[in-house]
């Protein structure tokens, strides 16, 4: 099971980010009593089923991205730990969409403990994209918002040319990109995940859609 230290090795990362993630930790566990950010299972692997399942997408993603956006947060898995690895970065900003007025409030906080360089949207995706106010960021993330066609219809309003979006996805990983093609063009690559010997870490680039529903 990952722990601290097993983080720090596998990403490289200062002792200050992993204080603020030890701080995120402690976040988390103190508002779950009071409102289900988390699958309560996961709980005694925080580490390995939340820190490093969304660092991983780091490796990934452009060097000089800088301005990122994760779509459905929750609790901030994986925007909040990208955006807490980009602290040290100077441009570098996530901004995190989530509906759940709860869920954004525990975002906020997180933010502002871990001086994390994100901002909160406490609205609905497809509201936040109709009001162009996510256009042509660098990089798109999402972990369990929706399968893939549904969820290139909520990542499309921000892409551009050079935008590249990384989904964490389980074992249906390449059926989900089979029925996107049915309606997107794009280029897709997959690769293995870190934490589910299933799951695999979807790549999206030049993404066009071909028909209209
Ligand atoms: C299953 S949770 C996953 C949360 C997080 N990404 C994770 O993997 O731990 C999906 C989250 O997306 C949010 N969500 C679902 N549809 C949304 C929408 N259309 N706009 C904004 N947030 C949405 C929900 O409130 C929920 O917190």
């Amino acid at each position: 099971m990952a722990g601290p230290d097993d983080f720090a090795r596998l990403f490289d990362v200062s002792r200050e980010t992993i204080d603020k993630l030890l701080t995120y930790e402690a976040l988390l566990r103190q508002w779950q009593r009071t409102i289900n950010l988390v699958a309560p299972s996961t709980l005694d692997q925080v580490w390995s089923r939340h820190f490093v399942d969304s660092a991983q997408l780091f490796r990934f993603a452009p060097e000089n991205a800088t301005n990122w956006l994760d779509l459905g947060s929750g609790a901030g898995f994986p925007g909040m730990v990208l955006a807490i690895m980009l602290a040290e970065r100077p441009d570098a900003r996530v901004t995190m969409v989530e509906s759940d007025t709860r869920k954004a409030a525990f975002l906020r906080e997180v933010g502002r403990r871990c001086s994390a360089p994100v901002d909160i949207r406490a609205e609905r995706i497809e509201k936040a994209a109709t009001q162009s106010k996510l256009g042509g960021v660098d990089v798109i993330t999402a972990r369990a918002l929706a399968p893939l066609p549904r969820l290139l219809e909520l990542a499309a309003p921000a892409f551009s040319a050079h935008t590249v979006a990384l989904f964490l996805k389980g074992r249906e990983a390449e059926a989900e990109v089979a029925a996107a093609r049915e309606r997107w063009t794009f280029d897709a690559t997959l690769e293995p995940s870190l934490t589910d010997a299933g799951g695999r870490i979807v790549a999206i680039r030049a993404l066009e859609v071909d028909r209209e529903e």
